[in-house]
């Protein structure tokens, strides 16, 4: 467990760790020590000459003052290193996620970081701190007094000696039985932990299907259940376990006294030296028995270890060996396929999407339009052929020179809990004020921060709860604006806005569209019919390309959809005015048509 402790930290924790294991290896020998100095001292006390114990007693004295010297200094360090390991494990495991692929991040991850940052890292704080001192100790200071009482009598020192391999042997018996309970307790902790946050997440749709009372969650109950279960079965496993170890110690305790009484009666012992060495015996057995106690512990904190290596091992999004540095705007899919899991979402599909020009992806729902956009920004890797940006594979530009070049609006926004300023400034971290407030203006959030009653200051809450949908597009439309990036992935919204946010919106998209490479998954028509290419998506290949004259004309997916989408009731091209349609189509025509 120390070496794999030792090899998840960087050097200077090792370093501190190294001391606080060197200082509970001097306390265990010098608690060793001092248990053994008792023999001549309890020998001299009860013998004919008691005065002759004095030596002993000090020297007895002067171990114990420097034991506690060392265990003090021991804790303390003890105590820095737990601090100091979950900072830097939180990093390490923060740093880590953020370069692994987005494909990583399931549902279940939530859960599973949440206890990793949480349950997982104290366990593992605990080991330098409080663990460690008792482990040692219970193997180091038995060692050191069979060691030492051999100098005293090796008939008895030969006696403990045997005991050892019987009592490591049920160690590992009992450590075998809860071993099993422990790990299934761990998951069923981690999937508990999930299902709580998945509970909280979904409250608004429990509620409006009126499930918030009891039964809210059915999947949060089966796993608070699992996770009941799973601790009984380690109650059940373990307290066998420690009762045979226990049983065992004492034994090994009570074969040491028989010998030894043995040995007296004989005459071979004298009954001092004999009282002498079983209350070493004794002293000998207890710090093993602590060190057993701990075993749930320390089963855990190596668990715990185990799960933030499992975390660490997961390979970070491959970066290129020699980086290229794209020459343009232009984007090339090259036959890619692409499968999440089971089933192929893209099947040889291959586009071109020229420098500064729109390009509509149309299909049905489920087709793999956001998927595209996803491959495009590197969230995922391809299984096969190649996404290009300005004519270079994406896999050979660093992730920062891509993400530098993208900039993506999807419909389901998040915003961070924050002011609205420090939202907007996620787009370019370096950004002046002026600069962030000249991109509020042109995406029409400085109309938002006028309303609200703190201004700039305006907290936007967790997830932007206090904004609209409408006004958390806006944002995120700011984001962009200010970052400027030569490329816009948009994911037009579905759900209608009330007319003042669609015509915010709209406005706020001219500003950010303009004179940029751009592929947006459309749902106007308008944003179709402005469009310099359209892409049909069906069935994992683009069935179907070019423009709105050209395709409305061809029988097939895209003549089929416009008259779909024209019949679908709430449908805007009929139900807005045609001047905003004009215009919204201008919008979004980079070259100004
Ligand atoms: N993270 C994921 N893991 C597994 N499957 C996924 C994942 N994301 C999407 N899919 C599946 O991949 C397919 C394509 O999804 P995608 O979201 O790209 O389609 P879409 O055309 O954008 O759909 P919509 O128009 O409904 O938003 C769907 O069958 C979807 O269920």
């Amino acid at each position: 467990m120390i070496r794999q402790l030792l090899a998840i930290v960087p050097p200077r924790e090792r370093t501190l760790l190294r001391t606080v294991l060197a200082l509970q290896t001097g306390g265990a020998v010098l608690q060793g020590v001092a248990f053994v100095l008792l023999v001549p001292a309890l020998r001299a006390l009860l013998g004919s000459d008691p005065g002759s114990a004095w030596p002993w007693i000090w020297s007895l004295a002067g171990v114990a003052a420097a034991q506690s010297v060392v265990y003090y200094l021991g804790a303390k360090k003890g105590f820095e290193a737990g601090a100091s390991l979950s900072r830097v494990l939180h990093h390490r495991i923060g740093d880590h996620t953020a370069e692994l692929p987005l494909g990583w991040f399931g549902p279940a991850r939530t859960g599973e970081l949440s206890t990793l940052t949480t349950q997982t890292v104290m366990a593992i704080m605990r080991v330098p701190g409080y663990l460690l001192r008792p482990l040692v100790n219970g193997l180091l200071t038995p060692a050191v007094v069979v060691a030492l009482m051999y100098a005293f009598d090796w008939r008895l020192a030969l006696a403990a000696t045997a005991t050892v391999p019987v009592i490591m042997a049920v160690y590992r018996w009992t450590t075998g039985l809860t071993e099993k309970a422990d790990t299934i307790r761990a998951k069923a902790m981690t999937d508990a932990a999930g299902r709580v946050i998945e509970y909280a997440e979904v409250q608004p749709v429990l509620r409006s299907f009126g499930r918030s009372g009891q039964g809210g969650s059915r999947a949060l109950d089966a796993a608070l259940d699992a996770q009941r279960d799973a601790s009984h079965q380690v109650v059940r496993a373990g307290v066998p376990g420690l009762l045979g170890f226990t049983l065992v110690v004492q034994a090994a305790f009570t074969t040491v006294l028989v010998y030894g009484t043995y040995l007296a009666l004989g005459g071979s012992l004298a009954v001092p030296e004999l009282m002498a060495l079983l209350v070493l015996a004794a002293r000998f057995v207890e710090p093993m028995t602590e060190a057993a106690n701990l075993g749930s512990a320390l089963r855990s904190a190596r668990g715990a270890l185990a799960a933030v290596q499992e975390v660490l091992d997961v390979p970070p999004m491959p970066q290129p060996d020699h980086p290229v540095v794209p020459a343009g705007s232009s984007i090339e899919f090259d036959r890619v396929s692409f499968r999440y899991g089971t089933g192929t979402v893209l099947d040889e599909a291959s586009f071109r999407v020229p420098e500064r020009t729109m390009t509509a992806l149309v299909g049905p729902s489920g087709s793999g339009k956001t998927t595209v956009t996803r491959l495009i920004a590197r969230f995922w890797e391809v299984d096969s052929g190649a996404v290009r940006i300005g004519g270079t594979d994406v896999r050979d530009v660093t992730t920062e020179e891509l993400m530098a070049r993208i900039s993506v609006v999807f419909q389901d926004v998040y915003l961070f809990e924050g002011t609205i300023e420090e939202n907007i400034r996620i787009g370019r971290p370096d950004a002046t004020a002026e600069e962030v407030r000249a991109a509020a203006a042109k995406a029409r959030v400085d109309d938002i921060v006028r309303r609200l009653p703190d201004g700039w200051d305006a907290q936007v809450g967790e997830g932007g709860a206090t904004l609209s949908g409408g006004e958390r597009q806006r944002i995120s439309i700011a984001r962009a604006i200010l970052k400027d990036a030569p490329i816009v992935l948009l994911d037009e919204a579905t759900a209608s806005l009330d007319p003042e946010n669609e015509r915010a919106v709209q406005e706020a998209l001219t500003a950010l569209t303009a004179d940029r490479t751009l592929l947006v998954i459309a749902h106007r028509l308008q944003t179709v019919m402005a469009a310099d290419q359209i892409l049909v998506l069906d069935g994992g290949r683009i069935v179907q390309r070019g423009t709105h004259d050209q395709l409305i004309v061809r029988e097939g997916r895209y003549a089929d959809f416009w008259a779909q989408r024209n019949r679908a009731q709430g449908w805007r091209l009929g139900a807005m005015p045609a001047a905003t349609d004009a215009g919204a189509a201008a919008s979004y025509d980079p070259v100004g048509g």
